[in-house]
């Protein structure tokens, strides 16, 4: 499929601190990609190479066909990481003066600003003014505003943080409304389950650098996946069952033992399970546990993606 963006080896660097390093990756025209990593992984860094606010230290980029985004700005919708709409505007206003940026013409902006709002359950909003409305709200208006001259290409810095899951939920709806109206969209988060839920293909990124690049599911083949079965059953039965690569004891109780299977990668606990039960093991509980993409991240990273990874200039300076 054709790439709406790719980067390669992209490097960023801040005086002597490299902040993203050698990063290569593809976005698929059309599809959803997270963009995911820790505080300070260096996502915002990436993001504002790519629409060429922040020139990179080496490395070239494609965007629609572009060096980077300056010049197809037109086409491409921006939420940046730090938000604030003009205060005293209603969202109308305020939609239709972001799409007058891009090419928009303000009547029609407004027409569209209307329309979308009513989409996404605003319209009593209309004719507040954005300073009196929630958070998750403002958030909405703002989503609505960078995408309001209908870009092929749509970038969100962090878009889910400080909202609250209702939102987070809506939110979700409208990036997949816009992929389903044919936009490539490319969002940044720390939080792995947005991802999970929502993205065609994941870019992992730690400490300025690529972990991994794929699908969700590619993501979590990586990961070690566990049997855990309880009762009067010998290790070496566990261990003798298809798909079982190891076995450990976690807890006993006289007799009765609580194992953790690990699974061959991609193995299915499924027929592990199975032949447990027809090779007549005494199976009292059992418990098959899938890996979340948190997990995922944990095992290519070594990093917790919760766990902010800013290095704060005053750091440097003392390292130095
Ligand atoms: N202008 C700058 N000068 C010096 N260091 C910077 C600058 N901008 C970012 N950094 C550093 O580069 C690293 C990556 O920051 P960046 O904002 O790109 O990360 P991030 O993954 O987007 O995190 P966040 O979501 O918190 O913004 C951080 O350690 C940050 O302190």
């Amino acid at each position: 499929m054709d790439a709406a963006l790719s980067l390669t080896d992209i490097s960023k660097r801040y005086g002597a601190f490299q902040a993203v390093k050698d990063l290569s990756f593809s976005v698929p025209k059309g599809s959803i990609c997270g963009f995911l990593g820790p505080n300070g992984a260096g996502k915002t860094s990436t993001l504002r190479m790519i629409l060429g606010l922040q020139p990179q230290t080496s490395g070239s980029l494609s965007i629609l066909g572009a060096g980077d985004g300056r010049s197809v700005r037109d086409r491409i919708g921006f939420l940046p990481e730090e938000r604030g709409l003009y205060k005293k505007m209603t969202p109308v206003d305020a939609i239709a003066f972001f799409g007058a940026l891009k090419g928009l013409p303000t009547g029609e902006g407004r027409k569209r600003a209307r329309v979308m709002l009513k989409q996404q359950g605003l319209e009593h909003a209309q004719t507040k003014k954005m300073k009196e409305l929630s958070k998750g709200m403002a958030q909405k208006v703002q989503l609505i505003a960078s995408v309001v001259h209908k870009p092929e290409f749509v970038i969100l810095d962090e878009p889910f943080s400080g909202l609250d899951p209702v939102n987070q939920q809506g939110l979700e709806e409208m990036i997949r409304g816009l992929a389903a109206d044919g936009a490539t969209v490319l969002f940044s988060t720390h939080v792995m389950q947005h991802a999970e839920r929502l993205c065609d293909k994941v870019v992992l990124l730690a400490r300025g650098q690529k972990a991994f690049e794929g699908t969700v599911d590619e993501a979590k083949a990586t990961t070690r996946r566990f049997l855990e079965l309880e009762g009067e059953i010998a290790v070496a039965a566990a261990k003798a069952l298809p798909g079982v690569v190891s076995v450990e004891t976690v807890r006993s109780d006289g007799p009765v033992h609580v194992l953790k299977a690990e699974l061959a990668p991609g193995g299915r606990g499924q027929e592990a399970l199975k032949a447990a039960f027809l090779n007549g093991l005494d199976v009292r509980r059992f418990e098959l546990r899938e890996p979340t993409l948190h997990d995922a991240f944990i095992g290519l990273t070594g990093d917790d993606p919760d766990q902010d990874q800013t290095v704060r200039r005053e750091n440097l300076e003392a390292a130095r």
